[in-house]
This record gives structure tokens, sequence and C-alpha cells, in this order.
């Protein structure tokens, strides 16, 4: 469903993405993890076209998307930090979206995570005004809303309430339940067992695997992902 090519991106002399490759299925939830600024953010970017690659490929259905735009309304993203206009109320933000979309093309709207937020008894507040944790919801409902096909979902349970948490872990589940490809990333290993299908791993700039769950708790000997994970990591720093 997308899949990228020899994906280079570099920030003056600093080489983020060195050559990644990889492709994601639709029905699947795959968790981006490596350490901080190992690039994961730079790698969603480059897939929502948010970021210019300086070579390779990122393809949607076998197309090339590169650079273009109408692809982007297949694709819910919620950015690490949410940015919105400060004076803008809530409400008004949500009727924005939705008639720019519905402008551009009918849309079917998953408003399920604007009703268990409870975000419509805030409509009047102006986004400046809002807590962390409520932006988050914001931004979460906003990717869920023109139910796409594909979610992209940068540290989605951060800063979110326990119930909170759970409610988007559902929404998440049951997004790859309907079909959708989701990718996350998170650093919370116990909440990526929850959830995730399959793991791609970027150190230093490349793809270090893209494994299923199962297989890594297999190959790298523990039930927990995390310990896996860390068993991976210590062979590796042994083997280099
Ligand atoms: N626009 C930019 N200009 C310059 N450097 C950038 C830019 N965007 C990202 N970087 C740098 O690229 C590196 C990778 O950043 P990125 O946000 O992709 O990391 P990350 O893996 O998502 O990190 P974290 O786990 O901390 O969220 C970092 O060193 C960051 O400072």
């Amino acid at each position: 469903m997308i899949e990228i090519r020899n994906l280079k991106k570099s920030f003056g002399q600093l080489k983020v993405l060195q050559g990644m490759d990889a492709s994601f299925e639709k029905g699947q939830v795959v968790a981006i993890i490596g350490p901080n600024a190992s690039g994961k953010t730079t790698l969603i970017k480059c897939i929502l076209g948010m970021v210019l690659p300086d070579a390779g490929d990122v393809l949607l259905n076998n197309e090339r998307v590169n650079g273009e735009v109408a692809y982007k309304q297949h694709i819910g993203y919620m950015p690490q930090i949410g940015r919105y206009p400060d004076n803008m109320k809530m409400g008004q933000l949500f009727e924005m979206m939705k008639d720019i979309r519905v402008h551009n093309r009918p849309a079917v709207l998953d408003e399920e995570l604007i009703r268990r937020f409870r975000l419509s008894a805030m409509y009047q507040k102006p986004m400046s005004t809002l807590s962390g944790g409520t932006r988050q919801k914001v931004s979460a409902a906003l990717a869920f809303l023109f139910d796409p096909p594909v979610l992209i979902l940068d540290e989605p349970t951060a800063g979110l309430d326990p119930l909170s948490a759970e409610i988007l872990k559902h929404k998440i589940i049951a997004a790859r339940e309907a079909g959708k490809l989701v990718l996350i990333t998170s650093h919370i290993m116990s909440e990526i067992e929850e959830m995730a299908d399959a793991i791609l791993y970027i150190f230093e700039g490349k793809v270090k695997f893209l494994k299923t769950v199962t297989d890594i708790k297999s190959e790298y000997g523990d039930e927990k992902l995390g310990k896996a994970i860390a068993n991976y990591i210590l062979q590796e720093m042994n083997n280099g």
C-alpha cells in the first residue's frame, strides 16, 4: 500500500535518512521505533510530503507520489505537536476542516473521537487556551475525521490521560480491523505490543529491520517485546 525506496534526507551536514527501504500493507499497525533524533518524524513527514526527500521515492498503491498534493487526502495525520490558529475556536476549526474537505469532495465523516473525547462541550474555547492533552485529542479527532485508508500518528498517546489513551488505542485497533494501514511512532513498548503487528526499527538513518512482532519475540528470545528488542540491540552492539 505504501512503499519507500532509497529515501534520503539531510539537514545541512546532518544525514538523517540514509537510504531507507520499506513497504507497508493495509490491515496492519506498524510501529516505527528508534532512538530520539533517529529520523522517525522525518520519515513520516517525507511520506506525507511535508518534507521533500533529497532522493528516493514514496509510492502509494504502486504510484509515485513525490511532491504531489492529491494523495494526502488518503492519509489522516496526527502530528507530535499540533499547531492551530490561536484565536480560532475549537468548533470553528472542525467546521473549517469539514468545509474544505467537503468542498473538494463529498466526504464520509467519522466523528466517533469527537464524541468519545466529549470535544463538542469545548467548541467555544479558543485553541490557544486548550491544555496539551486536549490539543492532542483534537489532533487525533482530525486525523480520523475523514475516514482515511491510511493513518499516520506521531506519538499518539503522549500527553493523554489513561482513559483517553485507551479510547485512542481502541480506535487504532478498530482501524486495523477495518483494513486500514496505521503507522505509529511511540517509545512505549507495552503500548506498541498492544497494538502493533510489525515493527520498523530505524537506527543511524537506516532501516535495521521491518519484522512482525511474533517474529521479533521468537528471534530475539523473549515473550516481552521491549526485552526482545533490547536483546537485539545488545546483540548488535556486541557484533559492532
Ligand atoms: N527542519 C529541520 N531542520 C534541521 N534539522 C532537523 C529538521 N527536522 C529534523 N531535524 C533533525 O533531524 C534529526 C531527526 O529528527 P526527527 O524529529 O526525525 O527524530 P525522531 O526520531 O522523530 O526523534 P524523537 O524520538 O525525539 O521524536 C534530529 O537531529 C533533528 O534535530
